[in-house]
This record gives C-alpha cells, structure tokens and sequence, in this order.
C-alpha cells in the first residue's frame, strides 16, 4: 500500500541551526494522525516541505508516491493544507476566493462542492462578504476551505483550531471527521492535546527536530504506569506522609501521583489516621498530556476552555 505521506532521513537547516535533524516518518491512507510537539519543534517546517513549500537540507518527502519536489505537482495536487498563519487577498469575498484557488487546480464546475463546503464550514452567512470583513476566526474557516476546493485524498492542518471559539472548533471537528471517515487522510498538529487525544489514532511527539515517540494513543498513554489522585480534604491541609507524592495544587484540591494503583490504600489509610474527612476523591488514568509532559519534561502547556469533539 502507497503510504498517504512519506518523509525519509528528512534534515533541514537554517544557516547555523538545524531544525530537522532526520525525520522518518510514514503516514497511512486512512488515517487521523497528530503532530506533537512544543513550539519550535518543527512541525511546521515538516509540513511546509511536505507541501514543496519549503526545501530540505536532504531526505525525501512524497505525497501519495509523488515525490514532492520531482513530481511537485502531482503530489501538491494530493494534498490540501491548512496553514497556520492567516493569508489572503482582502478584495475578494469567500465564494470568490474559493472559485480563485480552484481554477488553480484548474477546476470548473466546482460551484457545488465549493457550496458544500461553505455550507459545512456554517460559511453561508458570509460567502459574499470581502475576506478583509471577516473575524480571525471566519477567516479560519475560509483556509480550511480552501485547502480543500481540489478534494485532496491527504489533509494536513497546521493548528486550526487556535484562537478558535468551541463552537466553531466542534463543527470543523465534524466535518474533518467526516472526511476522514470517507477515506481522506488526515495530519493535524495542535497544542491542544486533548483534540488530538479525542480525534486521532496515532501521534508523532517531535522534540527539537526528532521524532522522540511514535506510537498509537493507547500504545502511549498505557506506557505511562500509575495514576493520579484528587482530593478535597476537610481540614484542608496534607499529612506530612503524602506531602512527597504532591504534584500539584488545583482548585482547593491537592493532586497526588502515584507510582503503582496499590498505594491508594495507604492514602487512605494515612488520612483517616490523621482523621481528615475526604469531601471530594477523584482518581484519574494518565492522558496523553501526562505522556507529553513526561516526554518532552516540560510544564502543562495551554488547555482549550471547554471541548467536545
Ligand atoms: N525561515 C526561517 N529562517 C530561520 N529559522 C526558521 C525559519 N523558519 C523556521 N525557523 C526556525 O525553525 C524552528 C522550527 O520552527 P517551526 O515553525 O517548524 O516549529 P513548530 O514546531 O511548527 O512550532 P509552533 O508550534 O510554534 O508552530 C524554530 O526554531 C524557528 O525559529
């Protein structure tokens, strides 16, 4: 089976520093695959030289077989990407500007999908409205819509749910999950870990250039022993015997991490002998966010408000 994306010993440099140190990566047709990683990573480097918008230093990317640089239009013609930075010819409404980028593709009659996806990406509003009228986040919907004018079997986004209301973000959600499900391939890199956690199947966790995890969520979250504890305690303070397996403070709540399930009985154990009152317990499994963090070492990063995908 041709994979839908293939990058092999993929290095790339900036003068003195380097941003891609040999990436191997393959992509299956079909799949819902994220993109990891804290800023700087690389990710958008990654996915500008899959998209023959950036070159690399060396390696060798192909879209659906199409190397990206010998057979650039084939492969570009594969793919449908949604960039991260908001770009646009203010003069022209939506509808023109998705009518502009399909005649790049050399498409006509694209009237009806073009309306198909106005009306899914909830567009219809606004399809006679300039772009330079449009809010950051209307906006958004239009490079999702572009990226997808020519019906591309691989979709890459390149964060586009940030700065994103949750209802926006629920309904592009959908409708990439419908594409999906119609067997496009789709690659998405968020900060949001949870979307990804909620969407995909497998995930790339790059760090400084390298792919430092590759593996499917479950693979992922269940090599991640222990689990974490949250408690509301009355009075609130922590008997000195749990203080070392603190890990944070959320909420009036103390959140312990526990090495093995088997030391939630000594927890116990040790507050009813200090004779506090538990008014709140929650026990929780590690996410792919507690992955991260173990992986890249680095703090919490950025939450969306709510979701629901
Ligand atoms: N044109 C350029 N010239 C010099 N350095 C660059 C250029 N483009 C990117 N870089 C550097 O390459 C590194 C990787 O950037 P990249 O945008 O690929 O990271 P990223 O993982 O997508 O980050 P983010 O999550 O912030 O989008 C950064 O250190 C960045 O400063």
């Amino acid at each position: 089976m041709t994979p839908a994306i293939e990058v092999e010993q993929m290095h790339k440099r900036y003068g003195a520093l380097q941003v891609l140190g040999g990436i191997d990566l393959k992509v299956d047709p079909g799949e819902f695959f994220a993109l990891l990683g804290p800023n700087g990573a690389g990710k958008t480097t990654l996915i500008n030289i899959v998209a023959g918008l950036t070159r690399a230093t060396s390696g060798r990317a192909r879209v659906m077989g199409y190397d990206v640089v010998s057979h650039y239009r084939e492969a570009r013609r594969m793919l449908g990407v949604v960039p991260q930075e908001l770009v646009f010819d203010p003069f022209f409404t939506v509808r023109e500007t998705l009518a502009i980028q399909s005649g790049y593709y050399g498409l006509k009659n694209n009237g009806p999908w073009i309306e198909e996806i106005i009306h899914h990406l909830d567009l219809a509003d606004k399809a006679d409205t300039n772009m330079r009228a449009l809010s950051g986040g209307m906006k958004r919907r239009v490079l999702v819509a572009q990226a997808l004018v020519h019906k591309p079997p691989v979709i890459v986004l390149d964060e586009p749910t940030a700065g994103v209301d949750v209802e926006l973000r629920q309904g592009l959600w959908r409708f990439i999950k419908q594409l999906n499900r119609e067997g496009h391939t789709i690659v998405l890199t968020t900060h949001y870990l949870e979307e990804a956690e909620a969407l995909c199947s497998r995930v790339a966790m790059m760090k400084q250039g390298n792919i430092v995890a590759l593996d499917s969520i479950r693979n992922l979250t269940s090599s991640v022993s222990g689990c974490f504890v949250r408690l509301r305690l009355m009075p609130d303070t922590l008997p000195p015997a749990l203080q070392p397996l603190m890990s944070s403070r959320e909420e009036g709540c103390y959140i312990l991490t526990l090495a093995e399930y088997s030391q939630l009985e000594q927890v116990m154990a040790t507050l009813r002998t200090a004779a506090l009152q538990v008014l709140e317990m929650q026990v929780l499994q590690p996410d792919l966010e507690e992955v991260f963090i173990r992986i890249m070492g680095t703090h919490k990063i950025r939450q969306p408000e709510a979701l629901s995908v």
